[in-house]
Formats: structure tokens, sequence, C-alpha cells
């Protein structure tokens, strides 16, 4: 793990030993109980790809160890609406409080806005989380291989898809990528061009990794996606769907920059990526 992961990992780790204290297995029983019911996310990516398009997972944070404050008005609500407007089919929600500044009530706020499902996007590192994140309204769960072991995968990726949550698997070099396709059954399989000792993005990684993710599986490029050029050179080595924050977040109308984005037109002979 890097050191930067490692920093974030033990932090998150600390403070969900802190809210276990606090919060009783029954209350967080009842919790997801009583939480809406699962939106489908690979589903929502999977309709606008099938219909001749790009699956957008559209991210709402407002800062980040590599960007610092992104953006200083920050309202998950609106920036759901925004996204929704312009054709995002998933939002990711940062939950993860001292690095993005993110809440659990900014997915709360985010999903009750509009009717796209939404990804909790944190540092999963206790299968509690899984819980948690359901109880939240969390529709899918982000796994990032370099944060956990095989046996961990496994029983978090289990442990969301007997609450109904899809999962969204994170790599970001081959050996993870390995690890993703022999212990995780998820379709949706993320690779991440950030390079998280650097906290550089590079294109590259994407377009290195992706002719070995096999056809069944769904390929999503993560990070470091700003322009239509971008969206284009990601789509040539098979990806249709994409996470994309910094790039949108920093725009005066996410929305409308989300919809420019996605009116770039699939390049000639696009491999795969139903
Ligand atoms: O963004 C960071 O600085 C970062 C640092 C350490 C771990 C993860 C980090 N980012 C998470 C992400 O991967 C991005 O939020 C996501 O892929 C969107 O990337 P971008 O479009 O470049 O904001």
């Amino acid at each position: 793990m890097t050191d930067v992961l490692q920093r974030i990992c033990a932090t998150t780790a600390e403070e969900v030993a802190q809210r276990k204290k606090t919060c009783p297995a029954a209350e967080l029983e009842a919790a997801i109980a009583a939480a809406a019911p699962p939106r489908g996310f690979a589903r929502a990516l999977a309709a606008k790809v099938e219909a001749g398009g790009y699956g957008l997972i559209a991210e709402i944070k407002q800062a980040s160890p590599s960007a610092g404050l992104i953006r200083p008005d920050f309202n998950p609500a609106e920036l759901a609406k925004s996204y929704a407007a312009g054709g995002a089919a998933c939002l990711s929600v940062l939950t993860e409080g001292p690095n993005f500044q993110g809440h659990p009530d900014h997915l709360r706020a985010a999903r009750a806005a509009v009717d796209l499902p939404v990804l909790r996007k944190d540092f999963m590192v206790d299968p509690w989380q899984i819980g948690e994140a359901r109880a939240m309204g969390a529709d899918a769960i982000l796994l990032i291989l370099a944060a956990l072991d095989d046996t961990l995968a496994a029983e978090m990726e289990a442990a969301a898809f007997d609450l109904g949550m899809d999962v969204l698997a994170e790599v970001h070099d081959l050996g993870e990528l390995e690890r993703a396709l022999s212990v995780l059954k998820t379709p949706l399989i993320g690779i991440n061009n950030r390079n998280l000792k650097t906290l550089k993005t590079d294109l590259a990684v994407t377009e290195a990794l992706a002719p070995l993710v096999p056809a069944e599986r769904d390929l999503v490029a993560e990070s470091g996606l700003h322009a239509p050029a971008d969206l284009a050179r990601m789509a040539a080595v098979g990806a249709r769907r994409f996470l994309i924050g910094e790039s949108l977040m920093r725009q005066p109308d996410p929305g409308a920059a989300a919809g420019a984005l996605l009116a770039e037109p699939l390049p000639e002979g696009a491999a795969g990526g139903l």
C-alpha cells in the first residue's frame, strides 16, 4: 500500500472503530431495514452504454489530497440535480471527512435530490462499513484492491451483494487487476489512472490494462479525465464507463460540463465495452 493510501486507511479504521462503539448492531440493522431500496448502479450504467452512449459516474467531492479545496460553494443536492440534468448515469459521493471533506450527509442530500443510483466513495477497510453504507442509502460501494487482502475484498463484496448493492472494484496495476478478476464477481472493474504515490494521473494506465479486462466485465476508466478527447482516448481501448470528479467540480455548471463531455461521439470503430 502506498504511504498516502496507508495513512488514509489508518485514519478511516480509527474512525470506524469509534463509530462502531456508538452504534450497536441492532441499531445498524434497523437503519439498514429503514433505508430506501437500492437503485441499480451497474444497471444504470449499462442502460446508457446499451443506448449507444457513455455511462458517466459523476463525482461530488469538495476537496482531495491531490487538489486541496476544489469547490468552495459546495451544495451536494444542487450538484446532484445539475449532474442528473447533464445526463450522468450515476453519482459518486465522497463520505470521507479528513482528506476529502466528505460526509454521509452529502450522500443523503444528493440521493434525495435525484433518482440516480449513488456510490459511496470512501475507503472501505472494515465489513461494518458495508452495512453503514446501505444504512446511509448507498446503492454501490467502492473496493480499492490496493487497500484490501483477497479475503477481506471477497467478504466485503459478498456483504454488499447481500444488501442489494453493486460493487466497483478499483485497480491501479496488473497485479491488482489479476486479483480483482480472480477474487471478485462484480462486473464493474475500475482502472484508476491516479498513481497513489505521486497522486499524478496518466491515462496510459487504462490504455495498458484495458485489453486485459475480459469482455464479460465492465471497464470503468477513473481519474484524470478532463476533455472530450480524453473520453475518446479511453473509448478507443474499450472504456464506455467513466468516473469523473475534479474537472467537472471545477466548472460553474458541472451538469452542463458533463453534458458537453457526453456529447463527444464514440470514436470510429471504438472497441467493445458493452
Ligand atoms: O484524488 C486524490 O487526490 C486521491 C488521493 C488518494 C486516494 C484517492 C484519491 N482520489 C480518489 C479518486 O480516485 C477520484 O476521486 C476519482 O477517481 C475521480 O478522479 P478525478 O476525476 O481525477 O477527480
